[in-house]
């Protein structure tokens, strides 16, 4: 209302209503001198013809009001754009509190102040709620790291990835069809080395979910970190069904029993 806002800004609004009131077309039309007469000559008049004091009337019950009554409505609008958080959007700025939910805007409908206060389906509030929930959670996701997504992984044969591990020393195990480069986690590994030193260039899938020890869920997150491969066909039992010759874990035992 003081600044003079570029035209773009100006919001726009359906005054039908409005513009077909009589009463509210002449006070649009007389909008200077109402202002300056309801404001400030009709006050000051009350205190000087009612009880002679015309400076009370103009700097208490003109200006002072004034200043108080406009101080209070801009506030009113500060406060909904500034207490309380947005759970419900973030591409406009009014915020949730009780302070303006309930004491400016259901206290104001209760004495007749505000009307037809039109209310949001549940379910929409909720669904705003939610997608504000995953914003945040996105956020702090992309904060961390997860390793290189499974769909970017160079794809290696199962017959690949058992003859890098006996021929090229590497420290890898399959689980589900992925290939981890444990390396530098076997001196780490909490149900010590000896148990990942056995499983370099094996599919530890069935050992790894409960075979031998159900991993918790920060055990798999650890993973994300070690993939570098997915094997073709997904595993070991796999990769045998497809190709007969695949060598399978276990057939140098028995081999040699
Ligand atoms: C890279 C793959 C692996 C990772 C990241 C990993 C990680 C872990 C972690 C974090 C634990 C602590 C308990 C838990 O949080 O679940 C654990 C425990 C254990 N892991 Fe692994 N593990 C891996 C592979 C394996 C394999 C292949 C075996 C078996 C051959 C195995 C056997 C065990 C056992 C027996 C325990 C229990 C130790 C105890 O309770 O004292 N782990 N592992």
């Amino acid at each position: 209302m003081l600044i003079k806002r570029p035209g773009w800004k100006i919001g726009h609004a359906d005054v039908d209503d409005l513009n077909k009131s009589k009463l509210v077309r002449w006070q649009h039309k007389n909008y200077i001198p109402l202002v300056l007469f309801m404001g400030i000559i009709f006050p000051t008049l009350v205190a000087g013809l009612g009880w002679g004091d015309w400076r009370g009337g103009f700097y208490f019950a003109a200006v002072t009001r004034l200043v108080f009554v406009h101080h209070a409505t801009f506030c009113v609008n500060s406060l909904a754009h500034w207490l309380g958080d947005g759970p419900f959007d973030d591409r406009h700025t009014p915020r949730d509190h009780f302070i303006t939910a309930f004491w400016l805007i259901a206290a104001c409908a209760f004495f007749g102040l505000a009307s037809h206060l039109k209310t949001f389906p549940e379910n929409e509030v909720r669904k705003g709620q939610l997608q504000m929930i995953e914003k945040k959670v996105l956020e702090k996701k992309t904060k961390l790291q997860w390793g290189t997504p499974i769909s970017e992984l160079p794809i290696l044969s199962f017959e690949d990835f058992q003859h890098a591990c006996k021929n090229d020393n590497k420290k890898w195990i399959l689980l589900e069809g992925v290939v981890y480069d444990v390396a530098d986690f076997i001196t780490e590994h909490p149900g010590g080395p000896k148990y990942l030193n056995m499983a370099i260039g094996k599919d530890m899938t069935t050992a790894f979910n409960g075979g031998m020890y159900d991993h918790s869920n920060a055990a798999r997150n650890l993973l994300s970190l070690m993939r570098v491969a997915v094997v073709e066909f997904g595993g070991e039992v796999e990769a045998q069904k497809k190709n007969p010759s695949v060598p399978v874990y276990g057939d140098d035992h028995i081999k040699a029993e």
